[in-house]
C-alpha cells in the first residue's frame, strides 16, 4: 500500500464518487467537492449517492463539501471528475484553490465540442502551472464503487509521476498501470464513447450481433488511424484505455453511451437521459478526423445520425456501399 496522501475529488457524480470510494479503500484521506448540497449531505450522512449510484454504500471517512477551497486544502493529488464539456470552465474557476504541487488527474472522457481540444489541452489552459495526468480504462462507476475488480491506465508526461500516481490510486481491486502517453490514453476514452453510440444504435435497430462486432472492429480501425495522426502510441490504443474500454462500453447496456445508442436505434425518446459524453464528442471527433485527413466513416456517420441528417438505415447502407478495399 502506498503512503497515505490527501486526495481531493472534484465532482460528485457517479465516477467522482466511485473514485473517492476507491481512494478511501486504498487508505487515503479523501475529500470530495460536489456543487449539490443534497449530494454532499447524503455522502456525509447515509454514505450513499443515490442520484448517481443507487443504493451502493460508500466506505466511511469520505468528507464531502460544497466548499471547493476546503476540499482542495493541502491536497496531494487532485482527481478532476467533471464532464468533458464543463471541465475547462470549472478548472478555471477552481484554479486559485488547487495546490500547485498537486498533480491534477483528469478523469473525463471526451473532446471539447467548441474547440476540439483533448482534456489535457483544456486543463493545461485552465491550470498552466500544474502537472496534468489522465486516468482512463474499462471501469463502470457502479462496479468500482462496489469494489469490483478492474484495471485502468494513468498517464502523465513524467514517467516517475505516472508511476507514483499509479501506486497511489491503485486499490485492493483497482489496478493502475502507468504510461507517459497522455494523448493516447485520453483519445481512447473519448472515441470509444462515440463508437458505443454507433454499436448501440445498430443493435437497437435490430441489425444483430454480427453487425455490432463489425462496427466495433472497423470503429477501432478509425481510432487506430486517428491515434497515429495525433502521435498516440499504438500500444496505448491496443491497451486498457483504448481497446479495453471500447470492448466494455460497446457491449453492455450499463454504459450510458451504448444505451443512448440503443434508445436511438429503437426510436425511443432521448430527452432526460443520463450523461452520454459521445453525443457532444461525435461531431467534433468527425471534424478532427476531417482536419487531419483521417478516414473515419463510422465516426462521421454517428455524428450525422446524432445531428438528424441521416437515419440509421441510411448510415448502414452508406457504410456497406463504400468502395471495397483491403483491410487496414
Ligand atoms: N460513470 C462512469 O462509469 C464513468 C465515467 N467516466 C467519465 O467521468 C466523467 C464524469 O462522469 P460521471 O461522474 O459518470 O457523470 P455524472 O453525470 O454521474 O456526474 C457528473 C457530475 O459532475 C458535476 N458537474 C457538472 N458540471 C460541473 C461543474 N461545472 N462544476 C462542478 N461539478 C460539475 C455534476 O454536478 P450536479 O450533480 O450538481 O449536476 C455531477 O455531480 C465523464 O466524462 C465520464 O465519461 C469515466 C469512467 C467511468
Ligand atoms: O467510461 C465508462 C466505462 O469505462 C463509462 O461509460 P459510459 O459513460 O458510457 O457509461
Amino acid at each position: 500500500m502506498s503512503p497515505q496522501r490527501k486526495i481531493a475529488v472534484l465532482g460528485g457524480g457517479a465516477w467522482g464518487t466511485a473514485l473517492a470510494a476507491n481512494s478511501r479503500r486504498a487508505g487515503h484521506e479523501v475529500t470530495l467537492y460536489a456543487r449539490n448540497a443534497d449530494t454532499v449531505a447524503e455522502i456525509n450522512g447515509a454514505r450513499t449517492n443515490s442520484r448517481y449510484l443507487g443504493d451502493v454504500v460508500l466506505p466511511d471517512g469520505i468528507r464531502a463539501s460544497t466548499d471547493a477551497a476546503e476540499v482542495l486544502d493541502r491536497a496531494d493529488i487532485v482527481l478532476a471528475v467533471i464532464p468533458a464539456q464543463s471541465l475547462g470552465g470549472a478548472l478555471k474557476e477552481l484554479r486559485p484553490a488547487v495546490p500547485v504541487e498537486a498533480p491534477v488527474v483528469l478523469c473525463a472522457k471526451g473532446i471539447e465540442r467548441t474547440t476540439g481540444r483533448r482534456m489535457s489541452e483544456v486543463a493545461r489552459d485552465s491550470l498552466p502551472e500544474h502537472r496534468i495526468g489522465i486516468l482512463s480504462g474499462p471501469s463502470f462507476a457502479a462496479d468500482v464503487a462496489r469494489g469490483l475488480p478492474t484495471a485502468v491506465t494513468v498517464a502523465t508526461e513524467d514517467e516517475s509521476v505516472a508511476a507514483s500516481l499509479a501506486r497511489a490510486l491503485s486499490g485492493p481491486a483497482f489496478r493502475c498501470y502507468s504510461s507517459v502517453d497522455v494523448t493516447g490514453v485520453e483519445l481512447g476514452g473519448a472515441i470509444k464513447n462515440v463508437l458505443a453510440i454507433a454499436a448501440g444504435a445498430s443493435t437497437g435497430r435490430g441489425f444483430g450481433a454480427s453487425a455490432q462486432a463489425a462496427l466495433i472492429t472497423r470503429g477501432f480501425a478509425e481510432l487506430r488511424r486517428l491515434g497515429k495522426a495525433v502521435g498516440a502510441r499504438a500500444e496505448t490504443i491496443m491497451g486498457l484505455s483504448g481497446l479495453g474500454d471500447l470492448m466494455l462500453t460497446c457491449s453492455s447496456p450499463q454504459s450510458r453511451n451504448y444505451s443512448y445508442g440503443l434508445a436511438l436505434g429503437r426510436g425511443e425518446d432521448l430527452s432526460g437521459r443520463p450523461l452520454a459524453e459521445g453525443v457532444a464528442t461525435a461531431p467534433i471527433a468527425s471534424e478532427l478526423c476531417e482536419r487531419l485527413s483521417v478516414k473515419a466513416p463510422i465516426i462521421d456517420a454517428t455524428a450525422a445520425l446524432l445531428d438528424g441528417k441521416i437515419t440509421i438505415d441510411e448510415a448502414v447502407e452508406a457504410l456497406l456501399r463504400r468502395p471495397l478495399k483491403s483491410e487496414d
